[in-house]
C-alpha cells in the first residue's frame, strides 16, 4: 500500500506531538492502519523557531489553505486552532477538494460542525475530530461507535481540566478562586487569558459536539452557560460537609417526548457517583442510555501526548478508509436550539452571606415560603464577626422558581452581596 501522506498545519503543543508520536510508533501505526502514515507538508506562522524535532525534508507552507491544496496530500490536519480564519478556511478548502480532515479544533468543531460535515458528505470524504473533546479520552468513539446502537438519554461530563485543577485545588488547600487561579498560569495549567476556560466556553465547546453526536447538531448561542468564578471556598467547605462535590458539568440530555436540555454550569454532585472522584486536570465523559446503562471514562483532557494520541488514531482510521457518518449515510440534520431551562426542576443549593442577628433567618425562611421554595437542608458557619455564611439545600423545584426566590433573598437588608445557586445533578450515577 502507498503511505498516508499528511500536510500538518500547526505546529505547536499538538502539532509537535503529533509529529512525534507519528515517529515514535511507525512500526506499529503502519501495521494498524495497514499503510505506513508520513507527514510530508507542514504550515506554521514562524519556520524558523526551533520546535524540537526535525522538520528536514517536509514541504513548508507559510499559507495553510495552500497547504491544503497540495496535490500530494492524502490528508489535511489542522491544528491551528480558532472557529474562523486559517483555520477554518484551511478545513473548508481541503474538504471541498475531497480528502478528509483530521482536526483537534473543539471551536470550529462546536460552531461549524453541521456546516463542515454537510460539505464533507458533498464531497464524499469525511471531518474527523476526536482530539475535540477531551484530548486523550475516546469520547468521539464512545458515543459515535461504542454507543451507536442505543438512544442516549444523557451524555456530558467534566469537559476542562484547568476548571476541574482549580477546584480541586481550592478543595484541598482552602484557597480562593483567584489565589489558585494565579498559581494554575503560573504553572502553565490555565492561559493567561482564562475565560475561555474558567467562564466555561471551552467545556461548552465540547459539550456541543457531544450533543450534536449523541441527538443532532445544536445552535451553539442556545447553550446556557456559566463558569466557576463565584464559586468560593467556603461553598467547597459546605459541599464536603453536605456529602458532595463541586464540578464543573457539562451536560445534554433528552427524556423521551421531551426537548433536548443542555448546560454547562459548577454543580453539587453527590461524592458516590463515578464524576465526583475525578480530580485535578482530568477530565471525565458519562453516558446513560437505556441499553448500555451508565458509563463513565476518565483521562486526560489535554496536553501534548494525550491530545496527540487522539489526533492520530483519526489518522489509522483515515489509513483504514473509515468513513464514520454521525447521523447518517448523507444527510446531515438541521441545527436545533436547546430547550429554556426555566421549567426544568432540580434540587439547588443557595449560600448567602448574611448579618449574624436574630431574625436573619426568619426573613430567608419567609421569602423561600413565598416562592414556594422548599428547604431540604441548612447550614451555618461564621464568615467574619457579625456575618455569617449559610448554605441552604431545596427540594426539588424549578429553575424560575429558585431565581426569583434568590432574587428576592438579594433584595433583603440582611443579606450581602450576590447569593450563589447551584444546581445539584444528582441524576448521574
Ligand atoms: N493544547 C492542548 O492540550 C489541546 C489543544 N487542542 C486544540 O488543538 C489545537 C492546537 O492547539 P495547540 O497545539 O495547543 O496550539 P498552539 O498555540 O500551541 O499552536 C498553534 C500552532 O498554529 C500555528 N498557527 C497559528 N496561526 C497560523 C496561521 N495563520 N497559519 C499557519 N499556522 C498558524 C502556530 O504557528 P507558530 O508556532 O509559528 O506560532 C502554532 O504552531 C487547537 O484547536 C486547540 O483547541 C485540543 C485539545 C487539547
Ligand atoms: N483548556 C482545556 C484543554 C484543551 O481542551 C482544558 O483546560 O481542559
Amino acid at each position: 500500500m502507498k503511505p498516508l501522506r499528511i500536510g500538518l498545519a500547526g505546529l505547536g503543543t499538538v502539532g509537535v506531538g503529533v509529529i512525534k508520536l507519528l515517529r515514535a510508533h511507525a512500526a506499529e501505526l503502519t501495521a494498524r492502519g495497514g499503510r505506513s502514515i508520513e507527514v510530508v507538508a507542514v504550515s506554521a506562522r514562524s519556520r524558523t523557531r526551533d520546535r524540537g524535532v526535525s522538520l528536514d525534508g517536509l514541504r513548508w507552507y507559510d499559507d495553510p489553505v495552500a497547504l491544503a491544496q497540495d496535490a500530494e496530500i492524502d490528508v489535511a490536519v489542522e491544528l491551528i486552532g480558532g472557529s474562523e480564519g486559517s483555520a477554518r478556511a484551511m478545513v473548508e478548502a481541503a474538504l471541498a477538494r475531497g480528502i478528509p480532515v483530521v482536526t483537534a479544533n473543539k471551536a470550529l468543531v462546536a460552531l461549524h460542525g453541521g456546516a463542515l460535515t454537510a460539505l464533507a458528505s458533498k464531497h464524499n470524504t469525511t471531518l474527523f475530530y476526536e482530539a475535540a473533546v477531551a484530548g486523550g479520552i475516546p469520547a468521539i468513539k464512545l458515543v459515535r461507535e461504542a454507543l451507536a446502537a442505543d438512544r442516549l438519554e444523557s451524555v456530558g461530563g467534566i469537559l476542562n481540566g484547568t476548571c476541574n485543577y482549580i477546584l480541586t485545588e481550592m478543595r484541598a488547600t482552602g484557597r480562593d478562586f483567584a489565589d489558585v487561579l494565579a498559581e494554575a498560569q503560573a504553572k502553565g495549567y490555565a492561559e493567561a487569558e482564562p475565560s475561555t476556560d474558567v467562564d466555561g466556553w471551552d467545556a461548552a465547546h465540547k459539550l456541543a459536539i457531544l450533543a450534536g453526536i449523541a441527538f443532532r447538531p445544536i445552535r451553539f448561542d442556545s447553550l446556557s452557560v456559566h463558569g466557576i468564578r463565584d464559586v468560593t471556598s467556603a461553598d467547597l467547605r459546605f459541599a464536603t460537609e453536605l456529602g458532595y462535590r463541586i464540578k464543573l458539568l457539562g451536560l445534554a440530555r433528552q427524556q423521551e417526548g421531551k426537548p433536548l436540555e443542555a448546560w454547562v454550569r459548577p454543580c453539587m454532585v453527590p461524592v458516590s457517583v463515578p464524576v465526583a472522584s475525578v480530580e485535578g486536570v482530568f477530565n471525565a465523559v458519562t453516558t446513560f442510555g437505556p441499553f448500555s446503562g451508565p458509563m463513565t471514562i476518565s483521562g486526560r483532557g489535554a496536553g501534548e501526548g494525550p491530545t496527540a494520541s487522539a489526533v492520530v488514531a483519526d489518522l489509522v482510521d483515515v489509513a483504514r478508509g473509515a468513513s464514520l457518518p454521525v447521523w447518517g449515510v448523507a444527510d446531515v440534520p438541521d441545527v436545533i436550539d436547546c430547550a429554556p431551562l426555566d421549567d426544568v426542576e432540580s434540587a439547588f443549593y443557595v449560600r448567602l452571606d448574611v448579618a449574624d442577628r436574630s431574625g436573619t433567618m426568619a426573613g430567608l425562611t419567609s421569602v423561600l415560603r413565598d416562592h414556594d421554595v422548599s428547604v431540604h437542608l441548612v447550614s451555618q458557619h461564621e464568615a467574619a464577626p457579625g456575618r455569617a455564611h449559610v448554605a441552604l439545600v431545596t427540594h426539588r423545584v424549578t429553575e424560575r422558581a429558585v431565581q426569583e426566590a434568590v432574587a428576592g433573598l438579594s433584595a433583603l437588608p440582611t443579606v450581602n452581596g450576590a447569593p450563589l445557586v447551584l444546581k445539584i445533578e444528582d441524576s448521574l450515577q
